[in-house]
């Protein structure tokens, strides 16, 4: 009895001695890792480029292995997962800083909905004929696969990476449907998506050929890339920087045609100067040279205020008026 409570302190001090390890490796080299949805300050240059990245995927495919790895150039063998973490940190693309944010997701995210209970739930409620409990079971089971599915994640990243393992055909299955949601809620912008065909080591379980993966990646117009996080340093390192250079190429030309677009107020101003010069060339076929003037201000008055004040410099005002100031006077003659 001793002896079996003393072994259980002695696993609890060693594990709780690997998670502090493993907290520390993730947080040197300035890399801040925080639940997902907590807001830390970052210690970088806050007017570089923030790129956004969703890793997704079957469970256990090693999406924690890869982004450890590329972000510390280190692989552990085991991870402390079950929660959906943020990794922040500062990188450098062709010699420009970018700040690289990092949600790794879990399956077993208890910020998620708990698919377990909620699947009980669900089975508790259905007290109707099996043909129809079955059928009912089936659409309550996509639904709540729907729910499993980290789409606040992905609407809020800039690309995600969707990982696989070569030795589970299971996990290229769902990366595939992964893809499709990815897609729905993208639409109809690009979005760039890096397939990771991950665990290549183990090409001795391979499930999953390599023109399979291939041929996903070109059908879904993403990235595609098959290596180790656990031997290939150097494939992690080139295949994420090339996703990132990606992104941050898409959101320059992106913020170039923002701001190219005109302006409510641009277009405003277009319109009301248009429709100021048409009416007074209009007008100015008439007969008076001075109605035009007079005819641009009232439109451009009730279209907008800015071009108003512009006109009404030269307008004389009714207190103007009253008082005859503003007013050209005429020579007077006297007899
Ligand atoms: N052989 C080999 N093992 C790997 C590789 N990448 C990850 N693993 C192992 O796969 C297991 C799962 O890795 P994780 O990184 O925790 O996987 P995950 O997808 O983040 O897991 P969940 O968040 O729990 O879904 C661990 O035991 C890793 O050591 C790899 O490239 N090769």
């Amino acid at each position: 009895m001793d002896n079996n409570s003393t072994t259980d302190g002695q696993r609890k001090a060693t594990a709780n001695r690997d998670s502090n390890a493993k907290t520390k490796m993730r947080l040197d080299e300035k890399i801040t890792s925080v639940a997902f949805g907590r807001s830390t300050k970052i210690d970088s240059d806050k007017n570089a480029p923030r790129i956004r990245i969703c890793v997704l995927g079957f469970t256990a495919v090693g999406k924690t292995a890869v982004v450890v790895r590329y972000l510390t150039n280190r692989f552990i063998g085991e991870y402390c997962s079950g929660k959906d973490l943020l990794y922040k940190k500062t990188i450098k693309i062709d010699g420009f800083p970018s700040q690289i944010e990092i949600a790794d997701t879990s399956n077993k995210s208890v910020n998620r909905v708990d698919l377990s209970s909620v699947l009980i739930s669900v089975l508790r409620l259905n007290s109707i004929t099996t043909t129809n409990k079955q059928a009912h079971v089936f659409v309550q089971m996509s639904i709540l696969a729907d729910l499993s599915f980290p789409s606040v994640h992905v609407s809020w990243a800039d690309a995600c990476i969707i990982v696989y393992s070569i030795e589970s055909s299971a996990s290229f299955e769902a990366a595939a449907t992964m893809l499709e949601k990815i897609q729905s809620i993208k639409m109809p912008f690009y979005h760039p998506v890096l397939l990771l065909a991950n665990q290549k080591d183990l090409e001795h379980l391979r499930q999953v050929r390599v023109e399979d993966g291939q041929a996903l990646a070109l059908q879904n117009n993403c990235h595609f890339a098959e290596l180790s996080a656990a031997e290939d340093l150097d494939g992690v390192e080139l295949t994420m920087t090339a996703l990132f250079r990606d992104v941050r190429t898409l959101k320059s030309q992106r913020t170039a045609v923002r701001q190219k677009k005109p302006s409510l107020m641009h277009v405003t101003k277009l319109f009301s100067s248009l429709i100021g010069r048409s009416s007074s060339s209009s007008s100015f076929n008439e007969t008076d040279t001075e109605k035009p003037k007079l005819k641009s201000s009232s439109t451009a008055s009730s279209l907008h205020t800015g071009d108003e004040c512009e006109i009404k410099v030269n307008t004389p005002t009714e207190k103007e008026v009253k008082s005859n100031k503003g007013i050209k006077k005429r020579p007077s003659f006297s007899l």
